[in-house]
């Protein structure tokens, strides 16, 4: 992934083109986007709207490309060609927030807890009396009753995972992306996070970009699931998924839960062996 850009790195502009009309209650529309790797086409052309203050949750054959995507909606990878709005609005024009699967690495090993929530907010100016006023509302939000004041390898994995995520609402962003944020989490950390991004979720009406490799999580927290062929790759299905929030773990075994996994695999076992 050596094109990776730094998250906060100013996002490159990308010249509007002519949109196709997108789904009424579309948050960020996708058009022709491109992207080839060496020379291999990994996406050639693909559409799609994410709606707003809406869950989606990216699922597909391994290497299929979802992190990519994820990747360049977020600005973090180039795009060869096509165009990605926010609410008809470019990316530099946009807050966004984002959680790395690897939280080891995410965080600044040289500030504390807090210093590394409040740092996407004094990167933007704010006052300090308002940073710390941000931070303390995100405290009480998330319940947090670890010390913040330590640094992020005092911290167990779950909890630096936490942090993660508060950096990346503390500026209030309009899209979150979340790059397998439960893969390195013990069960009772995964309960916790996604109890609080529901919460987070119905609070704000942020719009969410999840990418999972478990079916279970990628269900679970979706309000659609995003379901990719092989590469080239392009939409297999979105599959719905509409009971009501917060979701309990008891989620797991209602009917139309079971009803909508069984489906989500289904697809899934077909593109693998495609
Ligand atoms: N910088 C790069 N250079 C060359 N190929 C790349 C680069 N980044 C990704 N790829 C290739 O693009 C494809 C998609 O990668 P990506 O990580 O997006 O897939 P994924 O669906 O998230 O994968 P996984 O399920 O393994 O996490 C893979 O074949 C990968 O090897």
């Amino acid at each position: 992934m050596n094109q990776l850009v730094h998250p906060f790195a100013p996002a490159p502009a990308l010249a509007p083109l002519a949109v196709q009309p997108a789904a009424p209650g579309t948050h960020v529309t996708i058009r022709g986007l491109k992207k080839s790797f060496a020379g291999h086409p990994l996406y050639s052309g693909l559409d799609l709207d994410l709606p707003r203050g809406r869950i989606v949750s990216v699922f597909g054959p391994n290497g299929c490309g979802k992190s990519t995507l994820m990747n360049m909606v977020a600005g973090l990878i180039p795009i060869d060609d096509g165009e990605i709005l926010f609410d008809g609005k470019l990316l530099k024009d946009t807050t966004i927030g984002y959680v790395f699967q690897n939280y080891r690495d995410a965080l600044f090993p040289w500030l504390t807890a807090r210093d590394n929530i409040a740092y996407p907010l004094i990167r933007r100016g704010m006052k300090k009396a308002e940073v710390e006023a941000r931070v303390e509302e995100l405290i009480a939000q998330f319940e947090i009753r670890f010390d913040l004041s330590r640094y992020p390898y005092e911290l167990s994995g779950g909890q630096q995972q936490t942090v993660c995520i508060m950096r990346a609402l503390a500026p209030k962003p309009e899209v979150m992306f979340l790059d397998e944020p439960f893969s390195a989490l013990d069960f009772e950390m995964t309960l916790f996070i996604r109890d609080k991004l529901q919460e987070v979720q119905l609070a704000t009406g942020v719009t969410m970009l999840i990418v999972s490799h478990d079916l279970e999580d990628a269900v679970f927290l979706a309000d659609q699931i995003l379901l990719l062929t092989r590469r080239p790759t392009s939409i297999a299905e979105i599959v719905p998924f509409d009971l009501p929030r917060p979701r309990s773990a008891e989620v797991m075994s209602h009917p139309e839960f079971v009803r909508v996994k069984a489906h989500t695999l289904e697809v899934f076992k077909r593109e693998m062996n495609a």
